[in-house]
């Protein structure tokens, strides 16, 4: 088969420098295009160059729509605005749309939803292959235990961060729901302050830390009369999203349109 041509959206993000450094080392990849926001310092620069690998050819452009006509998959990790946009752009040139970002509204996932009607989107709160395994754990145990066991999600991410809760502790919140039968939506507890009152049996509670340059680590902690589990995941490196991200597109090469999770990728849906 031949290589599959990709293109890279906010190329020069945490992400997007990773995920250059990620496609240049899969042979079966190439990098087809890498894309910067109009206005970025970042735009004519050598794409290579700004993943710190020297030259690759590729010049950073704002010109989504020219290179996603050339392209075989993008590969997002931007904000949610700009995700929606390339969504609808994905599906004008039905190709695959791999989407990390977090944060994303009911609207936004609304429309990208929409999108994946033409678009092979394959979007996760987390790419890596530990943190999908964990919600699968996550939803075994929540089947399991009964709510005498309090469900409590403690996330720390580093200082740049923009979203809270991550898009992975919610995607560990919906597992734990899901293992229970409950919604997160109505179940989901995302600030505590002042005189809360006593915790409610059957809340799932999150708790968001910020600070220095933490990758990302997540603990599902449940707690028991007289004993506690904490299921626990900590990325040390952003190439391990990077990949996962990667495997995705490989994923979706050919497969029909619609929208899929890495659940579906790393066949976790049994779980
Ligand atoms: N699902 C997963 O496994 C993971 C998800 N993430 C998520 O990925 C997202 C990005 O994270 P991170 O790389 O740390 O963030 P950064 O802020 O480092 O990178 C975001 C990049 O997107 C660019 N961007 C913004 N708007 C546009 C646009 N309209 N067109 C093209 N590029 C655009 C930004 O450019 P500029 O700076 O010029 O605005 C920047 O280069 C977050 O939502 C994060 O939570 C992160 C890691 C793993
Ligand atoms: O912004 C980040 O950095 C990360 N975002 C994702 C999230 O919101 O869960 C994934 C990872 O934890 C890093």
């Amino acid at each position: 088969m031949s290589q599959m041509r990709l293109v890279i959206v906010g190329a020069g993000g945490r992400m997007g420098r990773a995920l250059i450094k990620a496609v240049s080392e899969a042979p079966d990849l190439v990098l087809a295009g890498a894309i910067e926001p109009p206005g970025s310092d970042n735009l004519g620069r050598d794409a290579g160059e700004l993943a710190g690998l020297g030259k690759l050819g590729i010049e950073v452009t704002d010109d989504a729509l020219e290179l996603f006509a050339r392209a075989e998959g993008v590969i997002d990790f931007t904000v949610p605005a700009a995700s929606v946009a390339f969504a609808a752009l994905a599906a004008q040139a039905r190709i695959v749309h791999v989407i990390g970002t977090t944060g994303c509204s009911a609207q936004d996932e609304a429309k990208i939803e929409a999108a994946a009607r033409h678009a092979t989107i394959v979007k996760s709160g987390n790419m890596s292959l530990g943190v999908n395994l964990l919600a699968a754990l996550v939803k075994r145990t929540a089947r399991t235990l009964n709510e005498d066991f309090d469900i409590e999600i403690v996330e720390m991410h580093h200082n740049r961060k923009i979203d809270a809760p991550s898009g992975t502790a919610l995607l560990l919140g919906n597992a734990a729901a899901e293992g229970r039968g409950v919604a997160l939506e109505t179940e989901g507890v995302f600030t505590r302050h002042g005189h809360t009152g006593a915790r409610r049996a059957g809340d799932i509670g999150f708790a968001t830390l910020r600070g220095g340059t933490v990758v990302g680590d997540h603990n599902v902690i449940f707690a028991g009369p007289g004993e506690r589990i904490e299921l626990a995941h900590k990325a040390e490196d952003r190439m391990i999203f990077a990949r996962g991200a990667l495997t995705a597109a490989r994923w979706a090469r050919g497969r029909k349109p619609g929208l899929y999770s890495m659940r579906d990728v790393l066949d976790l849906t049994d779980f």
